[in-house]
This record gives C-alpha cells, sequence and structure tokens, in this order.
C-alpha cells in the first residue's frame, strides 16, 4: 500500500476548520450589533437557521434533527465569543471596534459557512460515529487552535461549538 492509499489522518479537520470560521464571524456580529439596539439574542434570526440547515440535511439524506441539535451548539458558541467580546469592549473601551460591519453582510458569509458545514457533517457522518471520533475531533481542534493563534475566548467557544459532533 502506499501512502496515497492511507485514510486521511484528520478526517475531522473540516468539521472543525468550519465551526472555527463560524466563529470567526462572531467578531464581526459582535461589532456589529456594538453600541446598537440589536440585541445579541435574536431568536427569529436562530429560528430561521435551524429551519433552513434542517431542510438542507433532509436534501442531502442527513438526520436533520441532529445537524439542528450541532447547529444549537454553533449558535450557543457564537454568542459565547459575543458575550466575551461585549464584556471585552465594555471593561476595555479603548478596545472596542471603530468600524461596523453591515450585520445583513455578515449573516451572508454565516450563511455560506452553514451550508458548508452541514455537508461536512454529512460527509464525515462514519467518522464522527467511530470510536476514534473524540481523540480525532481534539486533534483537529488543537490543530485549529494552534495554527490560527487563537485567543481563550474562540478556543473556549471552539471546544462548546464541537460538544456534539462525536454521535458516541
Ligand atoms: O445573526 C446574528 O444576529 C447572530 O448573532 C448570529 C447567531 C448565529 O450564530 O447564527 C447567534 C445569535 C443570534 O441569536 C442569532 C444568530
Amino acid at each position: 500500500a502506499s501512502a496515497t492509499d492511507r485514510p486521511p489522518a484528520d478526517p475531522l479537520r473540516p468539521v472543525t476548520a468550519l465551526a472555527a470560521d463560524r466563529l470567526a464571524t462572531a467578531d464581526l456580529v459582535a461589532a456589529a450589533k456594538w453600541g446598537t439596539d440589536s440585541p445579541i439574542d435574536d431568536p427569529a434570526r436562530e429560528q430561521q437557521v435551524l429551519d433552513t440547515v434542517a431542510t438542507q440535511a433532509q436534501r442531502i439524506g442527513a438526520d436533520p434533527d441532529e445537524i439542528r441539535r450541532v447547529f444549537r451548539d454553533q449558535i450557543e458558541a457564537n454568542k459565547l465569543v459575543q458575550r466575551g467580546l461585549f464584556a471585552e469592549w465594555t471593561a476595555h473601551p479603548d478596545r472596542a471596534p471603530t468600524t461596523k460591519p453591515d450585520l445583513n453582510v455578515v449573516r451572508q458569509t454565516i450563511n455560506r459557512i452553514n451550508t458548508d458545514l452541514v455537508r461536512s457533517l454529512a460527509d464525515t457522518t462514519a467518522d464522527r460515529t467511530a470510536p476514534a471520533c473524540r481523540p480525532e475531533l481534539l486533534m483537529a481542534a488543537v490543530e485549529v487552535h494552534l495554527e490560527r493563534h487563537q485567543d481563550l475566548l474562540h478556543t473556549a467557544a471552539l471546544a462548546r461549538s464541537l460538544a456534539r459532533i462525536c454521535r458516541n
């Protein structure tokens, strides 16, 4: 067998990278909401996200309820980052953002990541069911943390976002 016959060393890397990509948008969402009347919690938008990913899951033969649960975690993790940043900006106003992104544009980015993440979850159903899922997921999270030089807030949120990736 040649090296190319080997299964990928890091099968959960794409899912982990997409979860981190989605969390990176929390900085933009927080900056868009900072100093406005828009609250961090937007239940109507959450419902829209969850319904859309469930429909996408169904269309590609994935379990819509499982995908909903995984995305509930993505949303909670996103709010963790937003709340952490609001706390930091409140305590240190000099660290608050000076430009305000357009929330609708940021949501378009989130929508694209959501679609990719649904696909990636469907593609890794076997890996996520395997006994090796937890160690592989941890390895992928450590690699993403190191490569992106993530701070504690984003790494803690990443761990939160991965809570239900493994099926066992
Ligand atoms: O779109 C927003 O307003 C966000 O804050 C992002 C997000 C999400 O993770 O999708 C998180 C919290 C809100 O309640 C709704 C959605």
